[in-house]
């Protein structure tokens, strides 16, 4: 069991409290001038990987304060009850093992007394031997040709990890081989995808942990049809579609040979299943030794998450840091922004990682909590987001904390390009502190030959107030290993917050009522008679829908 205490209880909350009066007097410019050793104190190596989180609102006392939250909310204990596979997932009754997926060590983890590596080496074998077969192009399709194509038919989980890690591990693909995504079940989507595409050279991955979402159902179904329309037979249908899932019983139902089912299990939650089987579009594009790179990145962060001292502990830094603008200074959003059109899909990942983790009003003890709980996650590559909603950042009046990520060495070393992003990369964070004063503002007007009235009119509209807080994360090459590096540290960094929220981070009922009353109104869309059961806007649409369609 998790301890329940709420955050804003613990005597560091207070200390923070008052802390925090003194340092949002002060700004991270002058922080820099008292101390400058800032980057020295504040920035964390861990192998390829640099944080530098000197660019906050923070000093040495902050930290330590912070510190302490971390450890008055029972964070030590809760990190051991995760990696032994403790039921910490309490609403659903079950453990929460996607470290023990990435557990290179191969020492025993233990589920209601039994080892689950067992199971876990088990799988990734089948997945070697099956991304093998489909790379070699030894699998052969109906026809007898190689697969060109993969099609994942997945939502949530099931498909944003593995779409995010393919983009990203683009460079390592491999070429003739397609990995393409259907999640939405608009039927656009699956189309859209099979038009350029043909049955003979297709394969399906249908992921699913539970084997009964509705749009994944639907896709599924859907893809199917396509396939026998041109291969007309059922029994081929075991060369082209294979399952990933936790329910074999659904897969059979579904006419998918078991032995073309890859297994994972209850403890593994749907926004942190990119490391199971859910992997397996991954292994194929990538390769299963880049795969198991990925997995061996992952380790690397865990150990050092669940071995080092919170203060030099990264996952747990980054999330102090996000509680300390949550809570503190009433932050509502946070900027993931990696400066590498690769990981274009990074922040779309973690807006289910974070979101859906830690969106949650209710604290562990069943009580509604009084404070603010997950922000809201959002971002894009630079540069980008810099000619789009960087305005916001730099002089609007919202504080949106950000990540700045940027790799040292390009996949694509393509004249000055590189040198360019990072100059940006550089500089957005360096702006986003010092900002420009009024002085120097005007300064730049009068050298630039301005006439006095324009000096005077302009002069505002060119002041940046700066003093927004910043982390930058510089990996030396966004590879496989670092990328299981960065995508296991944002997910501690949640877990931290959801731990110091009092919150379970590990459930999402959110999701369920907008299911549940879609179940309601589909078969009311069957005739074309008028519904009024429910209010009259429902109403209004559902009938306007009606008579347009
Ligand atoms: O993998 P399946 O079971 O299809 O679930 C897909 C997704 O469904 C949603 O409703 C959420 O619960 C997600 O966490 C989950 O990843």
């Amino acid at each position: 069991m998790l301890s329940t205490t709420p955050f804003d209880k613990t005597a560091a909350y207070k200390k923070l409290k008052t802390h925090h009066k003194t340092i949002s007097q002060k700004d991270i410019k002058t922080l820099f001038e008292e101390d400058p050793d800032r980057f020295k104190k504040f920035s964390i190596r861990l192998g390829d990987i640099v944080l530098d989180y000197s660019k906050n609102r923070i000093n040495s006392r902050t930290r330590s304060y912070l510190v302490q939250l971390a450890e008055e909310s029972g964070l030590a204990d809760a990190i051991e009850q995760m990696f032994s596979g403790g039921k910490i997932n309490a609403t659903e009754g079950r453990a929460v093992l996607h470290t023990a997926l990435r557990n290179r060590s191969n020492t025993p983890v233990e589920v209601d007394g039994k080892d689950v590596m067992p199971d876990i080496n088990e799988v990734l074998e089948k997945m070697k031997d099956f991304s093998g077969r489909v790379r070699s192009g030894n699998w052969k399709g109906y026809t007898g040709k190689e697969i060109t194509d993969i099609v994942n038919i997945g939502i949530g989980g099931s498909d944003l990890g593995p779409v995010m890690v393919t983009e990203a591990l683009k460079a390592y693909g491999k070429k003739g081989l397609n990995v393409h995504f259907v999640s939405n079940v608009d039927g656009t989507h699956i189309a859209e995808t099979l038009k350029p595409l043909d049955p003979e050279t297709t394969l399906f991955m249908i992921a699913s942990k539970t084997f009964t979402t509705q749009e994944t159902m639907a896709n599924a179904v859907s893809a199917r049809d396509w396939f026998l329309e041109k291969a007309n037979d059922q029994e081929q249908v075991k060369k082209h579609f294979v399952a990933i899932s936790t329910n074999r019983t659904e897969v059979e139902k579904f006419g998918i040979d078991p032995e073309n089912m890859f297994g994972f299990w209850d403890w593994v939650g749907g926004r942190y299943s990119l490391w199971s089987a859910i992997g397996l579009s991954i292994a194929c594009f990538v390769g299963f030794q880049n795969f198991e790179q990925l997995l061996a990145g992952a380790h690397d962060m865990d150990k050092h998450f669940r071995t080092t001292k919170f203060e030099r502990n990264i996952p747990v830094i980054l999330a102090l840091l996000g509680v300390w603008y949550n809570n503190f200074f009433n932050a509502q959003s946070h900027a993931i922004l990696p400066y590498d059109q690769y990981m274009h899909r990074f922040a779309a990942y973690f807006q289910q990682g974070d979101m859906e983790s830690n969106g949650k009003y209710v604290g562990r003890d069943g009580q509604p909590v009084d404070y603010q709980t997950g922000p809201v996650i959002w971002g894009e590559p630079g540069t980008n987001g810099q000619h789009a909603f960087y305005q916001l950042i730099h002089q609007g009046t919202k504080l949106i904390p950000c990540d700045f990520i940027a790799p040292a060495t390009s996949h694509n070393p393509l004249g000055d390009h590189h040198k360019m992003l990072l100059s940006n990369f550089f500089a957005q964070t360096e702006a986003l502190m010092n900002g420009k004063t009024y002085d120097q503002a005007k300064a730049e007007l009068e050298a630039a030959g301005k006439k006095k009235e324009e000096i005077d009119f302009l002069t505002p509209f060119k002041v940046f107030t700066g003093n927004k807080p910043t982390n930058s994360i510089l990996v030396k090459k966004i590879t496989p290993k670092v990328l299981g590096s960065l995508i296991a540290m944002y997910e501690h960094k949640i877990f931290v917050q959801g731990i110091i929220w009092n919150i379970f981070s590990f459930d999402q009922w959110g999701v369920e009522l907008g299911k549940q009353l879609a179940n309601n109104i589909y078969p009311e869309l069957q005739n074309d008679w008028p519904v009024t059961s429910h209010d009259s806007s429902t109403n209004g649409l559902i009938n306007q829908y009606k008579r347009w369609r």
